[in-house]
């Protein structure tokens, strides 16, 4: 290598951040209900905080059909790439049935391309990771944690969380993924319960009734993977100090017994207060904590997104978490420049303020959930199965 190519390299290694953006991938990532609007509005923050110019920007490259396979079935993504040529939908109605495009996952228009999109942004942000280009990459369009190996699912139409990690063990031997979605990470952890090599843990919402039931306190993986699953099931009110108090006892003993190479962190924005979830009592400095243990371990890190839909509060959310990664303070006023300015309305305030419901979790429950999954994690430690 050249010495001109050693001094890009240097330079892209001290822009140790990169960050995957493009407009046609906020074109595809509007197609999903519920969040139509939401990537440019977060975009437009960061871009109003001048975060951009502590990241390098990238554009994504669309997942090819090889890379889809990697986790999806060949039935699913043959299916979605037949109904995407086809003008009538009605010719596929039970075939949609089968592969979980129905209520929740509505069948979009040009779900191939869209697709690709979604998955193709995580990979290339695995794929700098795998070159060593970077130590940071974030893809605030990713984190769709609910998709299944054969079908959409919870708004979920491709996994590329499982699809980022698998790329990433084609460097990395242990990928510890953190999801801190309102709502459990169900594909994720479906995709590999089995393997000792992916270490899961999900903090969410778990109540009788709540989608998707799934990640209770005994949920701890199967196989070779026992004790590789590791959930935190959680009630109404959670609010930031017990939250990062449970969470930073537990991301040690993680760290210490699984000795991650690599993290992959979901975001999902859902668990902050003002969410029309409606749940836990959490604001982005409660997550930011956790954001900057995480970045403390100075791993290879993969930041994605998720859940999030009081539009405005999530890319407060991941505008303040990226000024966390990139190491760089911003004002509480949100910057009149911002051409969404009038979103933020009545404060105008960067930070988002606790919500004020009970916490459910009395301190009995947040032991317990501390001892149990330490005592777990103990496993792994001894090379138990
Ligand atoms: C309809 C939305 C997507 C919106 N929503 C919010 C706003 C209204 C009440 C809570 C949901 O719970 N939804 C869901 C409905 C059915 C199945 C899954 C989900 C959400 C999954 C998710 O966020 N995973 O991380
Ligand atoms: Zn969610």
């Amino acid at each position: 290598m050249d010495r001109s190519q050693e001094m890009k390299n240097a330079n892209l290694l001290s822009q140790r951040v990169f960050y995957i953006c493009d407009l046609q991938l906020f074109k595809e990532s509007d197609k999903i209900p519920n969040i139509r609007g939401r990537a440019k509005l977060v975009h437009n923050l960061i871009r109003a905080y001048d975060l951009v110019s502590h990241m390098q920007l990238i554009p994504h490259r669309p997942a090819s059909e090889d890379s889809l396979l990697s986790f999806h079935s060949r039935n699913y993504i043959e299916f979605l790439q037949k109904v995407d040529q086809s003008s009538d939908l009605e010719k596929h109605e039970d075939d949609q049935l089968e592969f979980g495009l129905e209520y929740d996952c509505p069948l979009i228009e040009g779900i191939y391309r869209f697709v690709q999109a979604i998955a193709g942004a995580s990979l290339t942000a695995a794929q700098v990771l795998v070159n060593g280009l970077a130590r940071v990459a974030i893809n605030w369009n990713g984190g769709w944690h609910h998709a299944q190996r054969d079908g959409a699912e919870g708004f979920c139409y491709i996994n590329d969380v499982v699809l980022a990690i698998h790329k990433l063990r084609e460097k990395f031997s242990r990928i510890l993924y953190i999801d801190f979605d309102l709502h459990h990470g169900n594909g994720v952890e479906n995709a590999f319960a089995f393997t000792p090599h992916v270490l899961t843990l999900s903090l969410h919402k778990h109540e009788p009734g709540f989608y998707p039931g799934t990640g209770g306190l005994l949920d701890v993986g199967l196989g070779r993977g026992r004790y590789y699953s590791v959930n935190v099931p959680l009630k109404d009110g959670v609010r930031d100090d017990n939250y990062f108090t449970l969470f930073h006892c537990i991301a040690n003993k993680v760290w210490c017994t699984f000795r991650p190479d690599a993290v992959v962190v979901q975001c999902g924005a859902d668990c902050i207060n003002g969410d029309p979830a409606c749940a836990f009592n959490l604001t982005p400095r409660g997550i930011g904590q956790c954001v900057e243990k995480v970045l403390a371990w100075n791993l290879p890190t993969l930041f994605l997104g998720g859940g999030g839909y009081n539009l405005p509060n999530t890319a407060r959310c991941w505008t303040y978490l990226t000024s966390i990664i990139v190491g760089f303070q911003i004002p509480a006023s949100i910057p009149d420049s911002n051409e969404d300015f009038m979103c933020y309305s009545p404060d105008f305030e960067l930070d988002i303020i606790p919500g004020n419901r009970s916490d459910q979790n009395t301190a009995e429950d947040m032991k317990l959930l501390a001892e149990t999954v330490c005592q777990n994690l103990d496993n792994i430690a001894e090379g138990k199965e």
